[in-house]
This record gives C-alpha cells, structure tokens and sequence, in this order.
C-alpha cells in the first residue's frame, strides 16, 4: 500500500487543530492517550442518535442492533490480535481492569502459598500492584526482573528466575516510561518450558506493533481502547479459552449467570461470564471505528512513520547541551523519555507547554523503575501517526532555549 499522506490523516484529528498559550498545539503525550478520528466521533453519535437500547436478551428491534454493533467489535478484535475464538476477547474498563480480572480469578484458582509471580522492574503500577495484592492475600512469592542501565530486560537473571514454582510471569510489551519493547515471544516459550502462563500488558504495543496471539502463544493479553485512537472506559481481556473456562467469574451480577435461585447459582459461557452488568455500549461500537481507523493505515505504515518521527527526535535533540535520553534500547516503540541536567522534568514539561507542546513528566506510574534508574522522573515526549517532523523541530527549538537555561 503507498505511503499514507500525514496532512490528510491530520484532517480527521479536529483536536489537533487548536492554538495552546498562542502556538498550534503539538500534543505528544500519546503513550497517555491517544487523540480520536472523527470516524470515532461520529460512530458515538451515530450509535446515540439511532440505534442505543440495552444489550442481549432483548426482545426488540433496537436492543438486536445495538447487540449487533457490540458483538461487531467483539468480532473486530478478534481479528485484530488473531485470536481463535471471538470468546476469547473479553470487554473490561481498560488495562487496569484486565489485569486485576486475572489476578482475582486466575489468581485465585491457580496460585497458592509458596507459589511464585514474575514481573519486571520496568511494569506499569497496573503491573505490579494487583500481584502484591494477590501475593499478600495468599502468601505467594513476588520476584522481579532486573533492568539494565539503557532500559532492558536482563534475560539471563529472567531465565534464572524461572522454577517449577513459578505459575505466572506477566511483563509489559512496550514500556510506557523507555519505549523499550521486550522479547516476549522467547520470554512465553521460557515460561512455558517452566509450566508457568504469560500476561502480556500491551498497552503501548497494540496501537503501533502486529500482535498475533497465537503466534506468541500468550496466555492472556490486557490492553486499552483509548492507546489505540479508541474511547476511554473501554478495554480488552484476551485469555485462552481453556483458562477462561477453568477461571471462577470476576464479578458477580446480571449478564455473567445463567440461572439465579437462592439455593445455587449456575454462570453463563465465555465471554459473558465475566462481563457483568451493563457494559459501555456506546463506547465499545465506537471502538470498532478506531480499529478500522488502524487498519486504514496499516501497522506496517504506522511502525514505519513512527519510527522517523523517533529517529529524527532523537537525532536532533541528542545535540542539545544538557539532554539526556532515558532508555535507549534498540528495539523502541515511538517513546522518547529525557531529562534536561539541572532541570526538574516538571519545569521543563511547564516550558514546553507554554510554546503549545504537550508532554508527559513525572515518574509515568512506573515509581519502582525510576528508583531503579536513581531519577525523580523524566519528560517524555511520545509521537502517534499524526505527529510531523515540523512538530518535532519546534520541540527541539523549545528544548534548546529551555536547556539553555541552566546548561
Ligand atoms: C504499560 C501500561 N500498562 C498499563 C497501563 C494502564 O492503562 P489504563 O490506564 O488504560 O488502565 C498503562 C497506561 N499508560 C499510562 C497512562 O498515562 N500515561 C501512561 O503512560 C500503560 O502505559
């Protein structure tokens, strides 16, 4: 397919055309959250407009179509991580949501006292904090995998973690603070070879790398519509179906039962045992419109686009007097994390907000990885297809006045 013209997938960004503090608006803080296509808009409009009523078990017109336009997308991320079974994709809140899913349930059923969890030192606080809860609830054992000084993971120190104790490894694909993207498909294999199931956080993953499931072979997947150019509120649980089906249900409520008497409960199939209560309809019909929006373009074009925008980032700023890059592996997604000497990330994010550049700073909810590291925080700027090089040599002009500062 040729090359996709940037100016025209601008045009379908309506956000992106507004003066901050007097300049054009550079947002780069996409690794946050991603901004929406009108197709997006449209698609929530549209929904509210003709066709919303409650989902399943209705008996009339609206409520099949409304259904319909669920199960569509359901159908849509299926194809999208190619997973073997449209069951297998259950809707949750986000990435958050999905892996607390599993810690309360796989969690339950499969992990006992004496067991042991694997994470990483460079996971998201939604990493980490649901397996502290689920290790301090069932006296199971957390262990964590080193990080090297430029932002990767150590492999050897991984693999010598690994023993027959070890049931769950669940590591980030793409790191949110590096951009650093990890070897999970040896890390599964790795597992496996151990008897122990794999969670992939793919939160910053999905929206810029093809991610087959079952060519990685992972046990279970997590990730958030609004990375991916979709609504907020509205995310993904992969698991395989064998798991899913041996898993107790996450919450308890209408839509998860298939009958309810006080003597005993019986629970629906997959998917909808563990989607209980009514779910944000509008937002997961919108997120079909985000996923065609993707494939429009294509991953192949998007790593491609993004990985300019990163280079010439990188390129540029690494001549600035003071810059420091944070993470610098070789394998990235389009994550540029720095820090600016004698500066706080916070000011440095402040000044640029000033010129109308919009970036993260601060610890990026990965507090251990920033101890690990011996920072405060970073600035960090992360480039989405609808980011241009002239947007990045305005960043690099900012950063040149505001390093000027103090360097
Ligand atoms: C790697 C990773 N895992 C999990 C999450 C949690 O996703 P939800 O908030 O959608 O549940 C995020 C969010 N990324 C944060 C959000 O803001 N800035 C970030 O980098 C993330 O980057």
């Amino acid at each position: 397919s040729k090359e996709p013209d940037v100016a025209k997938i601008r045009s379908r960004f309506p956000v992106l055309d507004q003066e901050v503090n007097g300049k054009p608006l550079a947002y780069f803080d996409n690794a946050a959250s991603t901004q929406k296509p009108v197709e997006v808009i449209s698609a929530l409009k549209e929904y509210y407009e003709h066709h919303h009523s409650n989902i399943h078990r209705g008996a009339h017109t609206l409520a099949a179509r409304a259904t319909d336009l669920f199960e569509r997308t359901r159908s849509s991320v299926r194809a999208f991580i190619n997973a073997r079974d449209v069951e297998e994709v259950i809707f949750t809140k986000g990435t958050t949501d999905s892996i607390n899913l599993v810690a309360a349930t796989f969690g339950k059923a499969f992990i006992q006292q004496g067991d042991e969890v694997i994470i990483s030192t460079m996971e998201h606080h939604s990493n980490i904090v649901p397996w502290q809860m689920l290790c301090e609830a069932t006296n199971a054992v957390l262990k964590i995998i080193p990080v090297t000084e430029n932002g990767e993971l150590d492999l050897q120190a991984y693999e010598e973690l690994l023993s027959e104790k070890t049931r769950l490894v669940a590591v980030v694909h793409a790191s949110n603070a590096l951009g650093t993207i990890n070897p999970i498909k040896k890390m599964i294999q790795l597992a496996h070879q151990h008897g122990a199931r794999f969670l992939v956080d793919g939160a910053q993953s999905l929206a810029h790398l093809e991610v087959d499931v079952q060519e990685l072979d992972c046990d279970f997947l997590a990730f958030s519509a609004h990375k991916l150019y979709g609504p907020t509120g509205v995310g993904v649980l992969y698991g395989k179906r064998e798991l899913l089906e041996a898993m107790p249900p996450y919450q308890g409520g209408g839509e998860m039962i298939r009958e309810v008497t006080f003597a005993k409960t019986t629970y629906n199939d997959l998917p909808y045992k563990f989607e209980a209560g009514t779910p944000n309809i509008a937002d997961v019909v919108a997120f079909d419109a985000a996923l065609s929006f993707i494939q429009s373009i294509g991953k192949k074009w998007i790593q491609r686009l993004e990985s300019q925008l990163l280079a010439h980032a990188m390129e540029r700023c690494s001549e600035i007097k003071g810059f420091v890059p944070v993470g610098t592996a070789k394998d990235k997604v389009s994550v540029m994390s720095f820090t600016i000497r004698n500066m706080h990330p916070f000011d440095v994010g402040m000044m640029l907000d000033a010129s109308g550049i919009a970036v993260r700073t601060g610890h990026h909810c990965t507090q251990p990885l920033m101890d690990r590291l011996g920072l405060e925080g970073t600035v960090r700027a992360s480039f989405a297809v609808y980011n241009t090089v002239e947007e990045i040599d305005r960043l690099y002009e900012s950063l040149v006045r505001i390093a000027k500062r103090k360097n």
